[in-house]
């Protein structure tokens, strides 16, 4: 007699936004068994990608009463939504599960762990995906699918549960450098599109690429004190980047700014400028432009 197939694994992606929703998108594809779980409720998941508009029938949990231990759990909440998070963790996680933190920034590991319970594996994840949350539960996926991850057993577990598919899980042995490599990506698109309300199409004007590449290099002096392996290639990339993205890209920053969220800043260009005051390091672009968001993210808060 054969063996019954083998259960497909459970996942739980906290925030159904642009890249939650992307994610969950693809895993209920991949065959996974999948619960969105929302603070705004939502009647289904649709994804735009490839041209291609589909809806996914993944289960949609509203609160954490609703919801037990699974093998993974994606946390997809804008860094400063996590605490807000605390109760669907402490549901979601049980023996055996582990949380993968899939936020810009750096620190992933210590911003979550006080919110998981005792000896929660957590792996951090640095999303190349763009994507934008078009209306609750209707996402546009414009570039781009990978999650940089922490090489490791976590890792290894955790490119397997997802099949092989998109997006691809690639295991990188010097975390530090991949999550200020991509902080880098941030620094510029996401400020500059929010406080000028417009698009990654900016990034053709000379000037706004010139004053991106100040902003990095200010950001890199940081990343290296920080123990990040970054240099002028780098910023170089993170320039074609911009240029990679499709002109009527955004920036998760600029469609929060759009919608009259609060924004993340303070764990972007914040998290830069405290850096460089603890290393003693001058970033006057950063912080000039910390001042602006800080007073715009006011105005939004009401
Ligand atoms: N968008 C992009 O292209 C990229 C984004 N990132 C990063 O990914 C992370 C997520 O960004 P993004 O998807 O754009 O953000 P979104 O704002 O589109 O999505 C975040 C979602 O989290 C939900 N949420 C917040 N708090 C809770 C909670 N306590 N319980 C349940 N849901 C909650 C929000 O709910 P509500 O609907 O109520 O607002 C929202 O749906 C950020 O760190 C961002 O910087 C990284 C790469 C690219
Ligand atoms: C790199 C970029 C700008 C891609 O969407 C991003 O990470 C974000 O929107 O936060």
């Amino acid at each position: 007699m054969q063996d019954p197939p083998p259960e497909p694994a459970r996942i739980a992606v906290i925030g159904a936004g642009a890249i939650g929703g992307y994610l969950a998108a693809l895993a209920h594809w991949a065959g996974l068994d999948v619960t969105v779980c929302v603070r705004s409720p939502l009647d289904t998941l649709t994804v735009e990608t490839g041209g291609e508009e589909r809806t996914a029938a993944v289960r949609i949990a509203t609160a954490p009463a609703e919801v037990a231990p699974v093998d993974w759990v994606l946390l997809t909440t804008k860094a400063q939504d996590t605490a807000s998070a605390e109760g669907w963790l402490r549901r979601l996680c049980g023996p055996g599960s582990a949380v993968v933190v899939v936020q810009n920034g750096v620190g992933h590991r210590e911003r979550v762990a006080p919110y998981v319970p005792e000896g929660t594996e957590i792996l951090p994840a640095v999303a190349y995906i763009a994507a934008e949350r078009l209306a609750p539960g209707r996402i546009r996926h414009h570039i781009a699918s990978e999650l940089q991850v922490p090489a490791g057993p976590l890792a290894d577990r955790f490119a397997d549960a997802l099949a092989g598919g998109e997006p691809t899980v690639r295991p990188v042995a010097d975390f530090t450098t991949a999550a200020w490599r991509k902080l880098l990506t941030n620094l510029g698109a996401n400020p500059l599109t929010a406080l000028l309300q417009q698009r990654m199409g900016i990034f053709t004007d000379p000037g706004m690429a010139a004053l991106a590449g100040d902003l990095l290099r200010e950001a890199a002096a940081v990343a290296r004190a920080e123990g990040a392996d970054l240099g002028e290639r780098d910023i170089a990339d993170t320039l074609e980047i911009y240029r990679a993205v499709p002109p009527d890209g955004g920036s998760s920053m600029l469609y929060d700014r759009l919608a009259g969220r609060p924004l993340e800043h303070e764990y972007l260009t914040g998290a830069v400028v405290r850096a460089g005051e603890r290393h003693g390091i001058a970033t006057p672009l950063n912080g000039m432009l910390l001042t602006l968001l800080r007073a715009l993210d006011r105005e939004l808060r009401g």
